[in-house]
């Protein structure tokens, strides 16, 4: 039998001092893992089969280990936004809303490995895409991080998402920014067309 420590674990020299903010992120996590965040996730595609590939996007999400989707919007077929007028083929557009024990980046790794899977590529700035995946909001989250800026820093201008997030929750607020039906009577629904023949499921 070994010899009881006289100074106890915490003199052991090899083991290292915890940072204090790895004990907080660690946490903060342990937080999350016990009570699931709601996020709102955005999906567009403009290349190849739009309906197939945002149908591919929603069930990858619900295949996420500690992700359920929760509400899937209606489709709508949307003037590209950010580029010159018929530079590109026009949008489906639709927004899922998410209650998740992962944290705010592992979602988006998550979307950026759903983006990949679907072979995006990425060209230039708003080019077309097979798919694209934003994180519109997580909870009340509010942060500038250029890899993960919430809620989206264009979000709030963007009626091809406005539209869908109020059809899936028409009280839902933009974090910061004010509700989700003001910003949408503000920017307006020009360019932004409700596809009522196609239909996105919700995974059973
Ligand atoms: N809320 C967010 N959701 C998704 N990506 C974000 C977010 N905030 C910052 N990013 C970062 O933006 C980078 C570029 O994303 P992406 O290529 O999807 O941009 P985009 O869809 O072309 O344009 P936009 O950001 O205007 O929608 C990503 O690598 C990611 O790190
Ligand atoms: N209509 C529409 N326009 C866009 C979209 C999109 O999803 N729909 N995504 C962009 C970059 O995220 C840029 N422009």
């Amino acid at each position: 039998m070994s010899a009881p420590s006289v100074n106890g674990p915490q003199s052991d020299p090899t083991v290292q001092p915890v940072p204090a903010s790895v004990v907080a992120q660690v946490d903060a996590a342990d937080v999350t893992l016990s009570n699931p965040q709601r996020a709102v996730v955005a999906l567009g595609s403009n290349l190849g089969n739009r309906l197939e590939t945002l149908q591919g996007a929603v069930d990858a999400l619900e295949d996420t280990p500690g992700l359920r989707v929760k509400a899937v919007s209606p489709v709508y077929e949307t003037e590209p936004w950010g580029v010159d007028a018929g530079s590109q083929p026009t949008y489906l557009n639709a927004v899922v809303v998410v209650k998740t024990t992962l944290p705010p980046s592992s979602l988006l790794e998550r979307g950026q490995a759903i983006e990949e899977a679907f072979d995006r590529v990425r060209l230039e700035r708003w080019g077309p895409r097979t798919i694209d995946v934003d994180i519109l909001a997580y909870a009340d989250v509010v942060q500038d991080d250029p890899l993960l800026t919430l809620p989206h820093p264009r979000a709030h201008q963007r009626a091809f998402v406005l539209a869908p997030w109020h059809d899936v929750e028409p009280e839902a607020t933009v974090p910061g920014l004010g509700a989700v039906a003001d910003l949408l009577a503000y920017v307006g629904t020009d360019g932004v067309q409700p596809r009522a023949d196609l239909e996105l499921r919700l995974p059973d």
